[in-house]
């Protein structure tokens, strides 16, 4: 079966130099990534995970390597491609609503006619009803919890539909109750719109609960420990997925990959 993945990072490098010093972030990272699968990305901090992401979102360039989207070199942002962040109080803007937050990647120059602009607000308002705000639509960014300005975020990179959703640490920034909310909705998000989704996380049951499969990575300068199936059945749920063995299993040999040696 000789299927395109979606996704394709072969022999990646990337180091940073500044101050005549050089911070080798990624010593050689190769993985595809098929259309429809749920990947997870875990790592120590600081080991190049976002360096990671911002190749394959085309924000940065990797050193050597190619990254291929669909079976094409990458030579800037994929346009099929959405990202969210942590820090979702940056990433929104403060001046527009909420609807207008969400509608900003549809806009286009002033040569939109009405009914293409009142498509888009259609659209907009879609996909904040898909993350249960629909009735936060004329609120502004500030006037919502850190929960739901992320949830205004995730329904931002949904609303293009896009092929490929990078998120980067999306819900560290939010406490333990809205994470599992959160995770559930994405979950609830992927299944419905038939997303694929790149998901970088500290955090390695959130990696484990989510994923189809894990890269595990190592530290700094970074490389794949270990690819992992996940092959927890879904759906999967907050509690009853978390206490089964399996999961449990996963976490171990994620804990070992990742815990120090004596002498390291
Ligand atoms: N623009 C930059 N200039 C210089 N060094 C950088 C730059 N971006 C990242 N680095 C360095 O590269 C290394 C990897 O950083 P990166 O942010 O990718 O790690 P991370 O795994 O995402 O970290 P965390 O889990 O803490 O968010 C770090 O040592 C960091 O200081």
């Amino acid at each position: 079966m000789a299927e395109i993945p979606l996704i394709r990072a072969t022999a990646l490098t990337k180091s940073f130099t500044s101050r005549g010093r050089t911070t080798r972030a990624i010593a050689d990272i190769t993985f595809a990534q098929a259309e429809g699968e749920f990947l997870g990305v875990v790592g120590p901090s600081g080991c190049g995970k976002t360096t990671l992401l911002r190749c394959l979102a085309g924000l940065d360039h990797p050193d050597t390597g190619t990254i291929e989207f669909d079976g094409h070199p990458i030579t800037g942002i994929p346009p099929a491609l959405s990202v969210v962040f942590q820090e979702y109080n940056r990433s929104l803007f403060p001046w527009l609503t909420t609807l207008e937050n969400v509608r900003f990647p549809l806009r286009r120059p002033s040569s939109l006619g009405r009914r293409a602009r009142a498509a888009t607000r259609e659209q907009a308002r879609e996909a904040l009803s898909r993350v249960g705000l629909a009735d936060f639509a004329d609120h502004h960014p500030w006037q919502l919890s850190g929960g739901m300005q992320q949830r205004v975020a995730l329904a931002r990179a949904i609303v293009s539909r896009p092929r490929l959703l990078l998120m980067d640490e999306p819900f560290a920034s939010v406490d333990a109750q809205t994470r599992a909310t959160l995770e559930q909705l994405t979950i609830t998000l992927t299944v419905e719109l038939g997303l694929t989704v790149l998901l970088i996380t500290h955090d390695i049951d959130e990696a484990i609960f989510m994923s189809d499969r894990v890269l595990v990575l190592a530290a700094r300068p970074t490389h794949i420990l270990r690819e992992l199936p996940i092959d927890l059945p879904r759906p999967r749920d907050d509690v009853e997925t978390r206490a089964l063995p399996l999961f449990q299993n996963h976490r171990r040999d994620i804990h070992h990959l990742l815990s120090p040696t004596p002498d390291s």
